[in-house]
């Protein structure tokens, strides 16, 4: 089935062209029960998408999308393991990571929830070891500091978790990441660290990429002076991996080898061992407490009614802007500082999965796909980009996020934050008006000239559209529902675009070049190259032999 060919498309390509010309005031000003119809109030958070440029009809159509494109069956799907991400033959299962789904579902021969429970198991009882002080490095010291070495979705997901969940920490050991191959990473890391008492956790799903091999390898040479290296495996190191046979052959004692699964896509993996990291920050119940908020999600976007299914309503907007209404960007603005990295994130979350062109029959998309997704804490992006989004051409759809709990306890700030954030997206919707701004001047006394001189810099077309949600406090609960929220929109998103939103074939070319190039950069014929690669690496040679002869001369 050609999506583009459903009624609904063709209706909503009909009706985008006329919303071009609707103004988000015109909106509330025909429906004062706008706000209350268009948000939703779930357990842990408001979604009001009333800001969004819609209306009765679009909403309608954009329902009967859903429909056509079949996201019910392909949700059924999701969460019964049919092995959907096609072009990897897998069945993409991080629901079942928290529980979700059906109990009885086997993968490979093996029950999914009996391996997912006793993952658990394992993960609580290294946690809880930590915590207790009894796992100690090679010298009979306890363990005080774990460094992850990982990266994109063997990183993002449990430091941005982390960072949002500052105020749970609990067990006393602290965690840092390294996910950079630029070793500059890794050494300012270690300068702060005593190896004695260091472990690193090597957190890869595939544990074949390249940066954390190379960053685990230096990691044990850091450790040298220690020890012998297989004393050092066993006494500094873990991993995380749905390879543990590769983790094995690293060096790795299988008792330290916690695994996930091909099931379970790299950036859909907090919720699994790679969620270990979080487990030693907060500790195991708030590790659960997190899942248990996904969960929840699970089931408000398996039950939930289509109009107020959340995650399906994100996800058809999605589309609404990016491929209808020709908004190739989406901004993400969190006002809680905890959520600085959700952005970061959700990057990785939404363009590593929507970020295609090739429909599931294997042809190329006619229409535009996953947006650009972008953004920083809301409130610094105000003295940075937010110029961009009230007054460029350009008009970028963002979500801006907050907490009604302060995470802190210091007088006047929170209002000041959330005022604020109130007060960005009503500007992005209203914007100020010629007449407004032009009533504004005379009222402080600029003559005419002045007046239609300054004007037009004044006026903001506003109608601008945005999501708001507001947490009610950001615990480890919330924290879980949140990202569980966004997950399940990608999913949507993915099915009504028809594209595999599991796979990530595009980030293969580069790594296969990377690798062919680094010997280059060295030495050898770059005849091959093309002209420009080979100008850089000649440079680059030139540059390097020059430093080099300098200082031996030096
Ligand atoms: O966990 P791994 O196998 O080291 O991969 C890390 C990341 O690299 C990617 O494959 C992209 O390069 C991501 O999909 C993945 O999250």
């Amino acid at each position: 089935m050609d999506i583009t060919q459903t009624h609904s498309w063709r209706e909503l390509e009909a009706l985008a062209g006329q919303m071009q010309h609707t103004h988000l005031r015109e909106l509330f000003a025909n429906d004062p029960r706008r706000a209350e119809r268009y948000s939703l109030e779930l357990p842990s958070f408001l979604l009001d998408y009333s800001k969004n440029l819609i209306d009765d009809e679009v909403f309608v159509n954009l329902l009967q999308l859903a429909r056509e494109a079949d996201v019910e069956r392909w949700r059924d799907r999701l969460f019964t393991g049919v092995p959907i991400n096609r072009t990897e033959g897998r069945p993409v299962l991080h629901t079942a990571l928290r529980g979700s789904g059906v109990a009885d579902l086997s993968c490979e021969g093996q029950s999914v929830a009996v391996a997912v429970a006793t993952e658990l198991e394992r993960l609580k009882g290294f946690v809880n070891l930590l915590h207790n002080g009894a796992l100690t490095g090679c010298t009979g010291l306890p363990i005080s500091d774990v460094v992850n070495l990982g990266v994109g979705g063997s990183h993002l997901g449990p430091q941005m978790v982390i960072e949002a969940l500052r105020g749970y920490r609990q067990g006393g050991v602290n965690v840092h990441f390294v996910s950079n191959v630029d070793g500059a990473q890794l050494a300012d890391t270690l300068a702060g660290l005593n190896p004695e008492t260091t472990l690193f956790v090597v957190s890869s799903k595939t544990f074949s990429t390249t940066e954390t091999l190379t960053n685990a390898r230096s990691a044990l040479r850091w450790l040298d002076p220690l020890a012998d290296r297989d004393e050092l495996l066993r006494r500094h190191f873990a991993a995380v991996t749905a390879s543990p046979a590769r983790a094995q052959e690293f060096g790795i004692e299988a008792d330290r080898v916690f695994r996930f699964w091909d099931w379970v896509g790299g950036r859909f993996s907090v919720w699994s061992a790679i969620g270990l990291p979080v487990a030693i920050a907060i500790g195991f119940e708030g590790f659960r407490a997190l899942l248990d908020g996904a969960a929840e999600m699970d089931r408000h976007f398996q039950q939930a009614p289509l109009e107020q299914n959340a995650p399906l309503l994100m996800g058809l907007l999605s589309v609404w802007y990016c491929t209808f209404m020709g908004y190739p960007a989406h901004a993400v603005l969190p006002y809680d500082q905890a959520l600085h990295m959700l952005p970061a994130y959700l990057q990785q979350a939404e363009m590593e999965s929507n970020g295609k062109s090739t429909t599931r029959s294997g042809e190329e998309a006619a229409y535009a796909t996953g947006p650009l997704i972008w953004g920083q804490l809301g409130i610094n992006g105000q003295h940075a980009f937010y110029q961009y989004l009230h007054q460029s051409p350009a008009v970028v759809p963002a979500d801006f996020i907050g907490s009604v709990a302060a995470g802190h306890g210091l007088p006047g700030h929170h209002e000041i934050l959330m005022a604020n954030m109130l007060a960005q997206s009503q500007a992005l919707m209203n914007g100020v008006s010629n007449d407004e701004v032009v009533a504004e001047l005379q009222e402080r006394g600029l003559d005419e000239a002045e007046v239609s001189a300054l004007a037009p810099f004044k006026v903001h077309r506003g109608n601008r559209p945005s999501n708001t949600i507001l947490i009610k406090k950001l615990n480890p609960h919330a924290l879980g529902a949140l990202i569980a929220l966004y997950e399940h929109k990608i999913f949507v998103q993915g099915v009504i675009l028809q594209i595999y939103s599991f796979d990530q074939w595009g980030v293969e070319l580069g790594k296969g070049l990377a690798a062919a190039l680094q010997p280059k950069l060295e030495c050898g014929d770059l005849r091959e190259e093309d002209a420009s690669t080979a100008r850089l690496i000649e440079y680059y040679r030139r540059v390097k032999a020059g430093t080099a002869a300098a200082e031996t001369t030096g």
